[in-house]
């Protein structure tokens, strides 16, 4: 069945409280983070807590480790460590080509492979990321890109959207989940339904999030709406309805419905399904 990523939490894995609350967060797939929201005093420690803290039950919620980078000292350890920790994937920060992936693969046989998009060369270098035999999905990182860019944050995200737009393709061509990156201002509601919105139009799967008050906004935006739910049965059975009748072509409210409508439709019904299926 299709899983939902709606909304995916970073949670700093510094941070005991935070991770134990996240248990009964309204949140699809969780980020317990080792890397930038963990300070390096605290990185060692991080890495036991978040341990004892997979051991506890998180209900349908994917569990995803983002790991330090391979060049730096926490790397290989973190890796190590959560080979078979129980995570469902293991997230590896600013991946700039597929080889990237080789030494983490390498560390971690048997959990599936997530890789932030975060860095001009990994945007270039999209297609192959995607590509990567144990990818499963990708995760945009607008901060860190902004940062190698030196662009400036805009509400329309003018200078991300080649990134976000490279990324997405090569995503759907190797049929990975992709997650859009963070908004900052946690308190600011509307701007955050602006870009979550924006992300959804775009194609992405969902946003990730950095506080808890961003998921009921992202779980709403990125759901299918009833009107689109009851859209797509009527588009079915209008389509079933024609093929009956020997035509390959419906019309419902004044818009063709053809085989590959129909497909979509399929697809808005299995996620409200699955969406459903977690609530229950
Ligand atoms: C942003 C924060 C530092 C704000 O923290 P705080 O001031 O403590 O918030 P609140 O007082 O409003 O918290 C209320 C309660 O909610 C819990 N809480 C807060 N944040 C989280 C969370 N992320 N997950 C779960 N629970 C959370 C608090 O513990 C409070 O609980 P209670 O005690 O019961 O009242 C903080 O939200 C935070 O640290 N957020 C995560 C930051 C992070 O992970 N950053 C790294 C990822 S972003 C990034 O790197 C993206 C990418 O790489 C890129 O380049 O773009
Ligand atoms: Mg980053």
């Amino acid at each position: 069945m299709t899983r939902p990523y709606r909304s995916v939490l970073y949670i700093p894995a510094a941070n005991q409280r935070a991770m134990e609350k996240a248990q009964n967060l309204a949140a699809d797939a969780i980020i317990f983070d080792l890397e930038d929201a963990v300070a390096p005093a605290e990185k060692v420690g991080a890495r036991d807590l978040l341990a004892r803290a997979l051991l506890a039950d998180y209900g349908g919620r994917v569990r995803i480790v983002r790991i330090n980078g391979m060049d730096t000292e926490w790397g290989e350890g973190d890796a190590r460590a959560f080979a078979a920790a129980g995570a469902d994937a293991v997230l590896v920060p600013k991946v700039s080509r597929g080889a990237d992936l080789d030494r983490v693969a390498a560390l971690v046989p048997d959990t599936p492979l997530w890789a932030m998009m975060e860095t001009a060369e990994g945007m270039l270098n999209a297609a192959e990321i995607a590509a990567h035999p144990r990818l499963q999905g990708m995760v945009m990182g607008t901060n860190d890109l902004a940062k190698e860019l030196n662009s400036r944050f805009r509400p329309d995200r003018l200078a991300m959207m080649a990134g976000l737009g490279l990324c997405l393709l090569a995503a759907r061509a190797q049929g990975r989940v992709i997650v859009d990156g963070v908004f900052n201002a946690f308190k600011d509601d509307e701007g955050l339904r602006t870009e979550c919105e924006q992300g959804r139009d775009m194609g992405f799967d969902g946003k990730t999030l950095i506080h808890p008050a961003q998921l009921a906004v992202a779980n709403q935006v990125f759901a299918p709406s009833q009107a689109e739910v009851e859209l797509a049965r009527r588009q079915i059975d209008a389509f079933d309805e024609a093929q009956a009748q020997g035509k390959g072509v419906a019309v419902v409210d004044g818009k063709i419905v053809e085989n590959l409508h129909v497909e979509t439709a399929r697809a808005t019904l299995a996620k409200a399904k699955a969406i459903a299926a977690l609530a229950g």
